[in-house]
């Protein structure tokens, strides 16, 4: 919290990025002097990590209730492919959004059942005020040694868990999707994060939505405005902030701006994550743009699922099929196989009866059937 401290004050100090990706590489060599504060060697700069929110965003907006047992099944799935983070629930009201009201279910279950993953988890739950708060510890309270503590590496037996609280840029969007304006959302912010690390010592992330276009605002939206709450957000104790493209609106350009205005108000890279959605198909070019400023946390969704329920007209997240198949052709490390998440793209969209939203899992799809007509390997 210490470390934000200063920039209430809107220090304008510009920190140096972390080295670009390799594919950026030929732009400028590494600069042996570099003096980030970033702890990343320069194997650790190829890593990316990718935080899979399909069980969650994806899900949230389907009208059809899915059972939890789908749910459940996708979030033990998707584990196996390497994936390490998972956002699995919600603890919104049910009367907002009926399909998350098995959250607290859904996190019983992963702390009586350790899953079978090749790496240790961290799942992550949205909780917007203290009522959702409250709801996930009278979870907590009945497996308190069942997870890992902040600061204690989570292992196969132990995952870690992940409060997330979700503001907004604009304050039209914030009384749609929280029924309040901006500062009274903070002010509710600041209680869960606090009750979360003090109660039960939880990491905290935190979004930002619409911060590239707003449904209600248009594409205007301020990128001091967003970098003035992702420092307040900061300082409140949230370990992450999670830059919500909640419309898809976002370009290249103006993903570059954003970036540097909060690169230019002293938050760092290494406390970013980029949400994308891919309704205007630009999300992909939006995340070279932000890979290239030293961005290396993602989110994606499995077979492109997704949509917020109060950004109208806005479509699926990133599809992590995608995500995974540029990152490793860029030379970068997602350490998640690809052909795993194919499998579990092609399987839940059929599961609750979506079109797979992902050009890369249709694409090997294609190209393993292919294969088995000419009587060949699999692609
Ligand atoms: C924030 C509230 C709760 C305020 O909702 P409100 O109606 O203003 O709250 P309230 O305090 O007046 O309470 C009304 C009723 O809801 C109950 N309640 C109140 N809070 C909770 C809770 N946590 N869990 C369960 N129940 C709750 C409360 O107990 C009460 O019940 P009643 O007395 O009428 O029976 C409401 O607006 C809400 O749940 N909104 C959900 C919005 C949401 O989930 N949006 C989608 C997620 S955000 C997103 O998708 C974007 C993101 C994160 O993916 C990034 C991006 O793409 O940008």
């Amino acid at each position: 919290m210490a470390r934000y401290a200063l920039l209430s004050r809107r220090l304008l100090a510009t920190r140096p990025c972390m080295r670009s990706a390799r594919a950026f590489a030929t732009a400028a060599p590494p600069d042996p002097q570099r003096t980030s504060s970033s702890s990343s060697s320069p194997s650790s700069d190829y890593r990316v990590k990718l935080v899979e929110v399909g069980p969650r965003d994806g899900l949230q907006n389907e009208e059809r209730a899915i059972p939890l047992a789908t749910k459940l099944e996708l979030i033990e799935r998707l584990a196996k492919t390497g994936l390490t983070t998972i956002e699995a629930g919600s603890f919104v009201s049910p009367k907002w959004v009926p399909q998350m009201d098995n959250s607290s279910e859904i996190l019983q279950h992963l702390l009586q059942h350790p899953l079978p993953a090749p790496n240790p988890l961290t799942f992550s739950f949205l909780a917007p005020n203290l009522k959702g708060l409250t709801n996930a510890f009278s979870v907590l309270a009945q497996h308190p040694t069942s997870f890992a503590p902040e600061n204690t590496p989570p292992t196969k037996e132990k995952p870690a868990l992940e409060i997330a609280v979700f503001a907004s840029a604009t304050e039209s969007f914030s009384h749609k999707n929280l029924n309040c304006d901006i500062a009274t959302s903070l002010a509710r912010f600041r209680d869960v994060i606090h009750a979360a690390k003090d109660t039960h010592s939880l990491r905290v992330r935190a979004y930002i939505s619409v911060v590239l276009g707003c449904p209600f605002e248009g594409y205007d939206v301020d990128p001091h405005r967003v970098a003035q709450i992702a420092t307040a957000l900061l300082e409140m104790g949230a370990d992450e902030i999670a830059l919500g493209d909640t419309t898809g609106m976002g370009t290249a350009p103006r993903t570059k701006e954003l970036l540097t205005c909060l690169s230019k108000a002293g938050v760092r890279n290494e406390d970013v994550a980029m949400h994308f959605h891919d309704t205007y198909g630009q999300a992909l070019v939006n995340t070279a743009v932000a890979l290239e400023h030293g961005i290396r946390t993602f989110d994606c969704s499995v077979g492109g699922l997704g949509g917020c329920p109060y950004s109208p007209g806005a479509t699926g997240n990133v599809a992590t099929e995608d995500v995974v198949y540029f990152m490793e052709t860029l030379g970068m490390d997602t350490g998640v196989d690809l052909d795993g998440v194919v499998d579990v793209g092609a399987w839940i969209t059929g599961e609750i009866g979506k079109e797979n939203a992902s050009t890369v899992g249709k694409a090997v799809l294609g190209a393993r059937k292919r294969a088995e007509a000419d009587g060949g390997v699999k692609a």
